[in-house]
């Protein structure tokens, strides 16, 4: 499935596992990731997703395998050593400073990334603004820059939410549930920014989700796991007609080709009403 990518992976997790006492949660995985791709890491609930997301960012240690990024073997690294090597994840709402303006999250988090102290904040308010600016105008808030972002609309949160984890310039962005709580229209605006992002900086994104009709129009690839076990890889269509995943993923009668359709048509909808491009 693989040979199509003339290129060495981004990521490449071989023989993955981690048990918590007999439980194996994720149970010997191999998977690979390559720069420009957003790869969906699907599966019933206690498959093993979160697991296999927080070994990769290290906040959990694995027990078996190797997850090399560019090479480098990550396992063993402390989080933050994972995260200056250009693994960044998305941080959830409450993380960010609702109090602070939405130009200053984004200060603070390039201030982060240049190391210097929380106790230089007061230098902060210039610190980097341009850059920071410039993060917003990727996702589209720079107009909204100086507003607090406890003002802002969920889906605003979420663009910010971005230029946030931009600041870090990752190679690999992890994304953890990123539509859930949305409306179907911000869910696609914000996996189309996304893809943008992906193709625009050469990044790879790895990301969980439970809402189909986003992992069939905007993954390039899928993995899906059961009971700690990667039972199948592919192209959406490939996941979509694979005997094993309709048995294990989908016993509840709503069919694949239901929730491909209504993902085709939202995105139909969604690009001919903002003119987006998918
Ligand atoms: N800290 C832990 N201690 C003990 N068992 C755990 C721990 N974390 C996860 N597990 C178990 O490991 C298995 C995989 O859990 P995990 O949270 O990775 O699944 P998931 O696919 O992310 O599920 P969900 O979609 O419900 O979030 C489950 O059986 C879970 O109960």
């Amino acid at each position: 499935m693989n040979s199509v990518h003339a290129n060495q992976p981004l990521l490449r997790v071989q023989d993955l596992g981690k048990s918590f006492g007999g439980v194996k949660a994720v149970d010997g995985i191999s998977f690979d990731l390559y720069a420009g791709e957003l790869l969906a890491l699907i599966g019933p609930n206690g498959a093993g997703k979160s697991t296999t997301f927080n070994m990769v960012n290290g906040q959990l240690k694995a027990n078996q395998g190797s997850i090399r990024l560019a090479g480098t073997e990550l396992i063993g690294l402390k989080p933050r050593e994972i995260w200056r090597l250009g693994v960044g994840r998305t941080f959830q709402i409450a993380e960010t400073f609702a109090s602070l303006t939405v130009v200053e999250n984004v200060q603070m988090a390039l201030l982060s990334h240049d190391d210097r102290l929380f106790s230089m904040w007061r230098r902060a308010a210039d610190h980097e603004r341009d850059k920071a600016l410039d993060l917003l105008d990727q996702v589209g808030m720079k107009a909204q820059a100086d507003r607090p972002c406890s003002e802002l609309a969920y889906g605003d949160v979420k663009r910010v939410e971005l230029a946030i984890a931009m600041a870090n310039d990752p190679k690999l962005l992890l994304m953890d549930e990123p539509t859930a709580g949305m409306a179907p229209r911000e869910r696609n605006e914000l996996m189309a920014l996304t893809k943008e992002l992906v193709l625009g900086r050469g990044m790879a994104v790895l990301f969980t989700e439970h809402s189909m009709d986003v992992v069939f129009a905007y993954a390039d690839r899928s993995i899906v796991l059961a009971r700690g076990r990667l039972i199948a890889e592919g192209k959406p269509a490939e996941i979509r007609d694979h005997p094993k995943v309709q048995e294990v993923y989908f016993g509840s009668g709503k069919t694949f080709e239901k929730i491909a359709q209504q993902s085709a048509d939202l995105k139909a909808q969604v690009n001919a009403a903002v003119g987006a491009t998918a």
